[in-house]
This record gives structure tokens, sequence and C-alpha cells, in this order.
């Protein structure tokens, strides 16, 4: 490289760490992950030493944080809350350890302390006689934003030390969000329809950095002491570093649990292997561990340079964010048909790991990212979790970029995908033919309450399925029990058992056959209610939209699960080989026309009665034809209201639908 190729390398990448500085420490809203933060200022840094004519104190490399926003008053810090330098692997922690040897020039091990590097973000409190008197960031180091208001909602966080204290304290530590708290809280955001957080550490810092406390007191902050800051002379410190987080232990602040003690590198490294095997398993986040001099004479005589200290290191482990590229889109269909979209990715190491795939959840999700095939994109790997699609870089999306079109057939079975009103999830409607639904679908087939097939369990039917025995439920009945009797352990007398029993299912009634058909949402209830009102399949079958939601207990998602299941020829197809089979039930005896006093009209029940309860009411009123609903419509009939009615009877009046009293009910199902 020429040196104005190289000049302009440095300038560009010190204008994209410092956009990166403000994005993650100013707005809590980093825009790339660390892993390529790391990169680019490894690279900026690595240019500084080989060409020391690049060198600037105003270069990234040289400052720590971000200056503090306007918006908070302004805190100076008595002594600067400095960086950690970095290592990324073991020879790097290795170079670390020989230097702080040849600088103490000492030939003996170096005790270390050994901490988690808890993923939040750095803070500082002054405690004065005891009492909390003022919460700060680190801010560029120098300077950080006051938000004692904010530190005193964390509910770990001591307003009042205990035990022996100094006159005056300054304690550092990190404020952090718990992995369980997150995401319930991004959980119920998302839900809520607000805005959710890419990882704990943007959340804590985005939940603490508040102009307005009550919404940090709402977030599940926590916070771990890690050092301290000045101390006055009136308590005398241990001259262990490991001793001083004990002593502020003792005053009521919390530490972690896995701070260590260890002698020289060899113990370092144990102690970063054991963490790196249990960060899983941690309630909180961490990137790494920091490993400290212990010794306090002996961090003195190492000292700073600009922006960290000479006597710690912190080890980060492989990061848990990278960015890939969306190579394209395939749609996969879980066990109850519903339709997840899966992001094919340019193969991406996170967390340790190839990650190739990650979970783009529904249609919803696709939309709130804003993804498009070509997109690059962060991606998030925790654990034992499926990998996420944080976000997408916008600025890096190519021309070319296609957007993601759901399917509108399923991908396995070809049938209608449907997605009801109000729901996220998309579902293949072919369930009884879907290969993907095969298994849950004959399990609930040959239920109890449904077709109630004898000793036909769960595992028969998966081996079944896994064999291509069982296609459909239709294929049930042509089952032999010659051949059932040569599956492992099956003798002869079971295998023939459960032909039998299969056989005798063949006679069952159309509620029983309605309910088996695993029609989504209809429950073994409005199965039942389904039969005694149209009293045959083929009217069922034919019945549009209105029709159904007729059926008491029947609104619209339902009556349109329904109605879709019927259009599905696949669907249509298997009740006709089911009853060429052999399946059949009693005719359904329909209200004759002297029953049905109430045929057509439509009544809602609210409030107490005292004469029947409500289920009664209404089992009255459904034998008599009519269609009892639960919300008050301008094609309700008559709102019946006991004691103390609500929010129907008040809708009725609005809407000039009549209202009729508990005797006017009796009176009417008199005649
Ligand atoms: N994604 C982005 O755009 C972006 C931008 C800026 C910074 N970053 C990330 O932030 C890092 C730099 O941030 P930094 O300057 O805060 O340094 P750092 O996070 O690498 O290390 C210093 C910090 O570690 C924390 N810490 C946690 N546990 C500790 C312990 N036991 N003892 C001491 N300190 C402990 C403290 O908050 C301290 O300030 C980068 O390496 C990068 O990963 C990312
Ligand atoms: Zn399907």
């Amino acid at each position: 490289m020429s040196s104005t190729q190289l000049q302009a390398r440095v300038d560009e990448l010190r204008a994209l760490l410092t956009r990166y500085n403000r994005e993650y420490y100013e707005l809590d809203a980093p825009s790339v992950p660390d892993a390529e933060y790391d990169r680019l200022f490894r690279e900026l840094k690595q240019l500084e030493t080989d060409y020391p004519e690049f060198k600037s104190a105003h270069s990234p490399t040289q400052k720590v944080g971000s200056a503090p926003l306007a918006e908070f008053s302004q805190v100076t810090h008595e002594v600067p809350m400095l960086s950690l330098d970095n290592a990324f692997d073991e020879s790097e922690f290795a170079a670390f350890a020989e230097r702080v040897k040849e600088r103490l020039d000492t030939n003996a091990e170096v005790i270390y302390c050994c901490e988690p590097k808890l993923d939040g973000l750095a803070v500082s409190l002054l405690y004065e006689d005891g009492k909390l008197v003022r919460g700060a960031t680190r801010g560029d180091g120098q300077t950080g934003e006051d938000i004692t208001q904010n530190v005193r909602t964390i509910r770990n966080l001591p307003l009042q030390l205990t035990g022996n204290y100094p006159a005056r304290v300054e304690v550092r530590g990190e404020v952090f969000m718990p992995v369980k708290a997150f995401n319930t809280y991004n959980e119920k955001a998302l839900a809520r329809g607000d805005k959710v957080f890419a990882n704990p550490r943007n959340a804590a810092a985005g939940s603490l950095r508040q102009l307005d406390s009550r919404i940090t007191a709402q977030r599940p902050l926590h916070f771990y002491a890690y050092s301290m800051g000045v101390v006055s002379d009136d308590l005398e410190l241990a001259d262990s570093h490991y001793q001083r987080l004990q002593q502020l232990a003792s005053w009521g602040l919390p530490i972690s649990a896995e701070v260590k003690q260890v002698e020289g590198s060899v113990g370092c490294s144990a102690y970063y292997a054991d963490i790196l095997k249990r960060r899983e398993s941690l309630r909180y986040e961490i990137d790494g561990v920091v490993l400290k001099v212990d010794n306090i004479r002996q961090q003195q005589d190492l000292g700073f340079v600009s922006r960290a200290p000479r006597w710690a290191i912190a080890w980060k482990f492989p990061a848990q964010e990278e960015m890939t590229v969306l190579n394209g889109v395939d749609f996969q269909v879980g066990r109850t048909g519903a339709i997840t979209p899966v992001a094919r990715l340019e193969p991406v190491a996170v967390g340790g790991v190839t990650v190739s795939n990650a979970t783009l959840h529904n249609a919803d999700e696709i939309a709130r990212l804003d993804i498009h095939i070509g997109d690059t994109v962060i991606i998030r790997r925790a654990g034992d979790v499926i990998p996420q699609v944080v976000s997408v870089l916008p600025e890096r999306r190519p021309t070319d970029a296609q957007a993601i079109v759901f399917p509108t057939e399923c991908p396995v079975c070809g049938s209608h995908v449907e997605r009801a009103e109000g729901e996220a999830v998309a579902r293949c409607t072919g369930g009884l033919i879907c290969a993907a639904q095969r298994k849950e679908s004959l399990k609930h087939f040959a239920s109890r309450k449904a077709m109630d097939i004898d000793g036909l369990g769960d595992k028969l039917i998966e081996l079944l399925v896994e064999r291509e025995w069982l296609k459909s439920p239709a294929d049930l009945y042509r089952l032999k029990a010659r051949e059932l009797a040569m599956l492992p352990r099956m003798g002869e007398k079971s295998a023939e058992n459960i032909v039998t029993a299969i056989a005798a299912s063949k006679s069952t009634t159309l509620p029983r056959f309605l309910y088996a058909l695993g029609i989504r949402e209809v429950g073994e209830a409005t199965a039942a209610n389904l039969a005694s009102h149209f009293a045959s399949l083929p009217a069922l079958a034919e019945a549009d939209q209105a029709q159904l939601e007729e059926v008491s207990d029947v609104g619209g998602v339902v009556a349109s699960h329904i109605y879709q299941f019927f259009r599905e020829p696949h669907n249509q197809q298997i009740i006709d080989e089911l009853l060429e089979l052999g399946i059949t039930w009693p005719t359904v005896e329909q209200l004759t026309q002297a029953e049905a006093t109430l045929a057509g009209h439509t009544y809602v029940l609210t409030g107490t009665l005292t004469e029947m309860t409500r289920d009664e009411a209404k089992q009255a009123l459904q034998a008599r034809g009519a269609k009892v609903s639960g919300s008050v419509s301008k094609k309700t009939t008559a709102v019946i209201a006991g004691d103390a009615a609500g929010s129907k009877l008040t809708k009725a009046e609005q809407l000039g639908v009549p209202v009729m009293s508990e005797q006017d009910l009796l009176a009417l199902l008199q005649r």
C-alpha cells in the first residue's frame, strides 16, 4: 500500500470507529456486532504500531468510550475510568502474562485475580458516610453522566452500606440485565409492539441511561462491584485486589460468586476454560474473563497506558454475534403445520461453532427486520438456542436484493397456507395429508375422544409413519394383522387386536368423526355443535362462512378454519376414502320444526341468573334451535340480563337491542 492509500485506510477506520462508538455508547444502538468493531479496532491499532507517523492522540485507539450526553448533568471522575486491553486467544494472553513478568522483573509466578467479564456497562457509585450519594456512567473516562436517580432503582444495589465501611468510597462495577429477565422483557415488548433490545448489554445500557428514572425502575437491572476508585484513609484497605473485593462484599456490595485467585498464566488459562465451559449456564451474559494482577503494589508498578491499565487484560470468548450474508430463505413445516421461515446464511463462526441457518420466526418478524435476500445481517447465537437474526445492515443492501415472499402453498404437501386474523403463525391446511404433520394428525385421529382406537399408541403410530405404512388416516383401515405382526416387539395376538380395534372404530358418531379430522380450533364441543346444527357431513362441508357462524360457539376465526378445511381438495379426498372404507355413524336427528321454536334467533346471556345457571340457560336455548353468542351485535335478537349485568347490557342499549329479564327467558322457554 502506498502512503496515500494507508492514510486513506487509517482515516476510514477512524471515521467508522468514531461512528460505531457514538452508536454504541451514546445511542445504545450499535449497528455492527462487537466482533466487527474489534476487527476494525485491531486493524487500526496495528497500522498505528507499524507506521508510527499515523499515531494521533485523537485516534479512537487512544480513547475510552464516548462523551457524556448533554441531557444529563456531568460528573468528573476523581480517578479516570479506563477500558481494558483485549486478548482474543491463548497466545495473546500468554504474551500479556510474559510482559507482566518482564516489567515486574520477576521469575516468580504472579498471582492473578480472575473475574467474569460481565457484559453490561460500567458505573461509579459514591458512598459518603455509608449512603449512596451519586451514581455516574463512565462516559469518556474523565467525565460521565449523573445517573444517581436511576442507579437508586437497581434492586440489589445497597443505598446504605453495612459493617465497617470507610467514610467515603467510590465503588465501581457493572450494571447488567440477567439473561432470563432480558428474554422476558423482550417477549413482553414484542407482544406490546414495542422496540426490542438486540442483546442484554444494550438492554442494560438503554435502561440505565434514561432521563426518567421511573422507566429504569421497571427494568430488571442488576449490579456487581469489581473495584474501588478513591477511598478515604480512615480505613485500611487490603493489599490484594481479591481481598479488596471481599471488603466490598463485607460492606454489603454484591460481587460475582465466580471471582477466584489463581497462580500464574496456567491458573488463568484453567479459569478461562472453566468459565467458558459454564458460560451458558450463568445467569448473566459474559463476553470473556478479566485477569488482574492481584497485588496492589505490583499494579502500581505496572501503571497505565492511555486507555487501559497494564496490570489487567480482558480475555474474550468467541463472539456470540457476527455478521454474514442472507443467501436465501427456506420454509419449514412443523408438526402442527406451522410454517417457519429459515434463513440460509453464508456460513460464519458464531459462539465457537459454524452457523449456516437461523430462524426468522414468522412473517411479522420478516417485516420487523425488513430483511431481504442478499442483505448483510447480524446473527446471534447464545447457548443452545437456535441462532437468531438480530438486525439488518441496510446500508450494505445490494441493489439486486430480493424481498422475501411467504408461500401461499405448503412446501411439503402443496395445500393452501392460511394465516388467521390476529395470528403471527401461518399454517398448512393439509393436516390430514401433509407429511410434515402426519404423526400428530394421526395420533389425534386415533385418540380416545376422536376415533378411539384401542391399543394404537403414539409409539406405534410414529413407527408406522416412519415406515411409510401410514400416509393418511385412510391407510389405517388398510392395515393387515399379518403385516403388523412383523414389527419389532409385536406378537400375532396384539397385531390382531389392533386390527380389530381399528375395524371397530369404523362405526362412530358424526361429532367424533368431525373432531378426529383435526380441523384447527374445532374441539369436541364445537364438533358436537356442528353435528347437531348441520346434521349431515355434506351440509357442513358446503356451508359458507356466514352459515357456519350461525352455529353456537363458532366465531369468525373458527368458521374460516372450517371453511378452508373443506375447500382443500386433499382433505375432501381423504374423507371420501374413509367413507368408502366403511366409516359410518347413525344419522343425527335434526330438531324438528316443532322443536326448533327459536331457530334463527341469537341470544346473549349476561349477569347472574337465579333460577338456573348460565350454562343451563344456554343449553335450553340451543335445544330450541337458538344460537347463544358471547357478544352483542346488531344481529342479536335479545340480551338476557341477570343480576349485576355489565358492559353487554350497556352495549345492547347503545345498539337498541331488546333486553329481556330472567322471567322473560323462562316464559320464552315455556312456549
Ligand atoms: N458494536 C459496536 O459498534 C461497538 C462500539 C463500541 C464498542 N463496542 C464493544 O465494546 C468494547 C470496548 O468497550 P470498553 O471500552 O467498555 O471495553 P471492554 O468492554 O472491552 O472492557 C472494559 C469494560 O469491561 C467491563 N467489565 C466487566 N467486568 C469487569 C470486571 N470484572 N472488571 C473490570 N471491568 C469489567 C467494564 O465495564 C469496563 O469498562 C469493544 O471491544 C467492543 O466489543 C462495540
Ligand atoms: Zn402441508
